[in-house]
């Protein structure tokens, strides 16, 4: 199973990931979040081992803004509304949000297209931490599951989805840090 953390703002939070031996983690670079990264990421990076990939998260941000910050990542991921024309611009490797309600069947292949990220859709944008109702999800691309995943509904969620793939945020956390014994017991 892969497990992606969300929402590392801190060395702290960083280590804490490390200690757990997660696969993923995502740096939000969405302003209005609690979450947002600031200045903080370039030392992130620097601490990151090189088995844990990075993954720089935007919403709506400017074609510039994202030019900027993306040779420090591993991948993108979007969480706005960009479609796909503007996720392709970067030639970067990217992970695309897509806030479902009911089964739908979507085509969709690049070179650069990573993952679907599948999450609850409320009216701001991600992280709520409320599940939507995980159903059984046959695509033919790779996708992850998020949306209010946490240590007691993790096993449910993965009997339902047949997922291996997880984004957890909220899940993890204790006043927006990340929580080191939530972390550890994935
Ligand atoms: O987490 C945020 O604050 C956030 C804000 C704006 C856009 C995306 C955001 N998070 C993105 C994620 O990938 C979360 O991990 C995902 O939405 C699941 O969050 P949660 O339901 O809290 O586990």
């Amino acid at each position: 199973m892969k497990i992606k953390f969300c929402g590392i703002k801190s060395k702290v939070d960083l280590k804490k990931s490390i200690l757990s031996n997660c696969n993923f983690i995502g740096l939000n670079f969405y302003k209005k979040s609690k979450r947002y990264i600031s200045t903080m990421h370039s030392d992130i990076i620097k601490m990151l081992p090189p088995y844990l990939k990075s993954i720089s998260l935007f919403v709506n941000n400017s074609f510039f803004y994202i030019l900027k910050k993306k040779n420090k990542f591993k991948f993108l991921q979007f969480h706005g509304n960009e479609n796909f024309l503007f996720c392709e611009l970067f030639k970067k490797k990217y992970l695309k949000t897509l806030k479902i309600l009911k089964k739908n069947i979507i085509y969709y292949y690049s070179d650069f297209f990573l993952y679907f990220l599948i999450d609850k859709k409320n009216l701001n944008f991600g992280g709520c931490g409320i599940p939507f109702l995980h159903f059984k999800i046959n695509l033919i691309f790779c996708f992850i599951i998020s949306g209010g995943i946490n240590n007691f509904n993790l096993i449910k969620i993965k009997k339902n989805t047949s997922c291996d793939f997880y984004d957890i945020c909220s899940g993890v956390e204790y006043l927006f840090k990340k929580n080191l014994i939530k972390m550890i017991l994935y």
